[in-house]
């Protein structure tokens, strides 16, 4: 077997961290060498509830993790200014990033391939590693060739910091390839209470509900004369994301740009 594909995971206790650690340890081709958490810095990750048997250290400052430990792949799943921050330290020190982390603005993803690219490794941003929401998103890119009249339903569980989800931008982005920007709705309609119609991407709508129970769901509507369109995607776990994530990982050690969205790198 050709050497494990090394490892670092930050966000280990997180909800989708704790998934991709226990991933990594799964997978015969991964070795997990470290994690990164803002807190138990110098404490073994073996030492947390949840993670016995993983004999690797955490470290809170990122500069002395990727300092001390030699990996090739960083898997980021935190918030948007952490991760932002770690994306950038482990281009900068060669290691190649796979970033499930949502809300970065244009300018940092712009920011983080110029990087990429200057330093001639890959480094995936994909807003949704589940392979049910990637089809989720390109048949409504696909749709939309069709009917110009859309909006985006998203549904999360109340813990979400972001909205409107990652998920949802990148479907009004790919979209927006097959529409051209236009006002939807009544041309005189009034929001009698703020935010009623819902954000605004070229004026197509993305609603975002935020509910206890959810997991990560989304539903796409079509509408024309006589007929309407419905293309919706549920996650009812976070093992959903996993499959996508390990196909990152083996293909973002293939590439010297940033590719942003699994989409791209699925055949
Ligand atoms: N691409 C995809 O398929 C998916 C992406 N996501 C995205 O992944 C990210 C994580 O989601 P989820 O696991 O549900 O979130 P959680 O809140 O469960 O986990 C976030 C992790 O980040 C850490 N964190 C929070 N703030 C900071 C900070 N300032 N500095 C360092 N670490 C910090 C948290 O640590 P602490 O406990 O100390 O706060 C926690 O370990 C989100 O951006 C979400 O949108 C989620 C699901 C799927
Ligand atoms: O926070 C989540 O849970 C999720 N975040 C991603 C997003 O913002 O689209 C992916 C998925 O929807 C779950």
């Amino acid at each position: 077997m050709a050497n494990p594909i090394k490892i670092i995971v930050a966000g280990p206790r997180g909800r989708m961290g704790k998934e991709a650690v226990m991933l990594v340890n799964n997978t015969p081709e991964f070795e997990l060498v470290a994690v990164i958490d803002r807190r138990n810095n110098g404490v073994m990750l073996s030492d947390l509830d949840g993670f016995s048997n993983m004999n690797v250290r955490i470290y809170s400052d990122v500069e002395e993790c990727f300092q001390n430990v030699e990996a090739d792949v960083l898997i980021d799943l935190t918030i948007p200014e952490t991760g932002y921050i770690h994306t950038k330290t482990a281009l900068s020190y060669g290691v190649r990033p796979v970033v499930g982390t949502t809300g970065f603005t244009k300018e940092e993803l712009e920011e983080l391939k110029e990087l990429a690219e200057e330093k001639e490794i890959g480094c995936i941003i994909a807003p949704n590693f589940a392979i049910g929401a990637i089809l989720m998103m390109k048949f409504s890119q696909m749709a939309a060739k069709y009917f110009d009249n859309v909006e985006i339903i998203e549904m999360h569980h109340d813990q979400k910091l972001d909205a409107p989800s990652g998920t949802a931008v990148k479907t009004a982005e790919m979209i927006s390839e097959n529409r051209s920007s236009q006002k939807q709705g009544h041309h005189d309609e009034q929001e009698t209470i703020s935010g009623a119609r819902g954000a605004d991407y070229e004026g197509m709508r993305i609603h975002s509900v935020r509910l206890p129970g959810l997991v990560a769901h989304q539903q796409v509507l079509f509408g024309a004369d006589g007929q309407s369109l419905t293309i919706r995607h549920d996650s009812y776990n976070r093992a959903s994301f996993m499959s996508g994530v390990k196909v990152s990982v083996e293909t973002v050690m293939t590439l010297n740009t940033l590719v942003y969205g699994l989409e791209h790198i699925l055949d």
